[in-house]
C-alpha cells in the first residue's frame, strides 16, 4: 500500500539537546497513526519537523511524496492541521474565521456541514472567545478539516472535550477514515488511541521504544491492559 507520511531518520535537537533521535516511520493511506510519549517525549517536535515548520537537525520527511521543505504550497492544499495552541484573533466570528480559512484553499468541504458534525453550528454566529475550551478545540479540528484534506495532523486531539463531546469527535474521525483520510494524531487518553489508532509508535525521551499495532503493544509487554503497557513502554509507570 502506498505511503501517505514517511519519515527516515528524523534528529532533532533544541541548544545541543537531543529531544528526537533517529526515528523512522510510515503511515498508509486511510491509517490512524498515534505519536504517543509523556509530557516533552518530542511529539510535537516530530510533527513540526515533519510538516517543515521546524527545521530537522537530520533525516528526511515526506507527506503524500513530496518535501514539506520544497514543495510547501502543494502540501498545504492537502494537509490539515490542528495545532495545540492556536492564535486566532478574539474578536472573530466563527463562521467569519471558517470563510477566511475557506478562501486560503481552492478545494473545500462545505464547513457548514463540518460545524454541524462537530456541534457547532448553533455557534457559527459567536465570537471565538465566547466559546468554552472544549468547542474551540472542536473548532480547530473543523478548521484543519476545510480544506477537504488527504492527511491530517491533529495534535492533542481531545485534550478538554467532555466524554460525549470525545466520543462524537471519534465517530467523525472514523468516518472519514472511512473515506481513505490519514491521520497522524497525539493523545494522552489511552481509551481513545485503542479505539481509533491502527500503529503507534511510542516516544520516551525522544527515542521510540515501540511502534506497531495496539494489540502487540500489549502481548509484548507483562500487562493484559493498554494503558498499563504504555505506561511501561513510556517509562511514566512509576
Ligand atoms: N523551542 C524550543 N526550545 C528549546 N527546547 C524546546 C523547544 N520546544 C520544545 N523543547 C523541548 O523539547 C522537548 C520535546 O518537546 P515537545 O514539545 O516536542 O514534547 P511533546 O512530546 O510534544 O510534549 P507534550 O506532551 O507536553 O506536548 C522538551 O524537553 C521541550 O522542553
Amino acid at each position: 500500500m502506498k505511503k501517505t507520511i514517511e519519515v527516515k531518520n528524523l534528529s532533532k535537537s533544541y541548544q545541543g539537546v537531543s529531544v528526537v533521535k533517529n526515528l523512522s516511520f510510515d503511515v498508509k493511506r486511510g491509517e490512524v497513526f498515534g505519536l504517543l510519549g509523556a509530557n516533552g517525549a518530542g511529539k510535537s517536535t516530530t510533527i513540526e519537523c515533519i510538516l517543515g515548520t521546524r527545521s530537522m537537525d537530520s533525516g528526511s520527511a515526506f507527506i503524500l511524496g513530496m518535501s514539506p521543505k520544497n514543495e510547501r504550497k502543494n502540501i498545504f492544499e492537502q494537509v490539515g492541521v490542528q495545532f495545540q495552541e492556536t492564535n486566532y484573533p478574539d474578536k472573530i466570528k466563527i463562521w467569519e474565521l471558517c470563510e477566511e480559512t475557506e478562501s486560503l484553499y481552492n478545494d473545500t468541504k462545505d464547513y457548514n456541514i463540518l460545524l454541524k458534525e462537530f456541534g457547532l453550528y448553533e455557534k457559527r454566529k459567536n465570537y471565538i472567545a465566547e466559546l468554552s475550551g472544549g468547542q474551540k478545540q472542536r473548532l480547530f479540528i473543523v478548521l484543519a478539516l476545510i480544506p477537504n484534506p488527504k492527511v491530517v495532523f491533529l495534535d492533542e486531539l481531545t485534550t478538554g472535550l467532555d466524554t460525549k463531546a470525545r466520543r462524537d469527535v471519534w465517530k467523525c474521525l472514523l468516518d472519514l477514515k472511512k473515506k481513505g483520510l490519514t491521520i497522524l494524531l497525539t493523545s494522552h487518553f489511552m481509551d481513545e488511541v485503542e479505539e481509533l489508532c491502527d500503529n503507534i509508535l511510542i516516544l520516551k525521551k525522544g527515542n521510540e521504544v515501540y511502534r506497531g499495532s495496539v494489540d502487540k503493544a500489549i502481548k509484548n509487554s507483562p500487562y493484559e491492559n493498554f494503558e498499563d503497557a504504555y505506561l511501561w513502554y513510556s517509562g511514566e509507570e512509576n
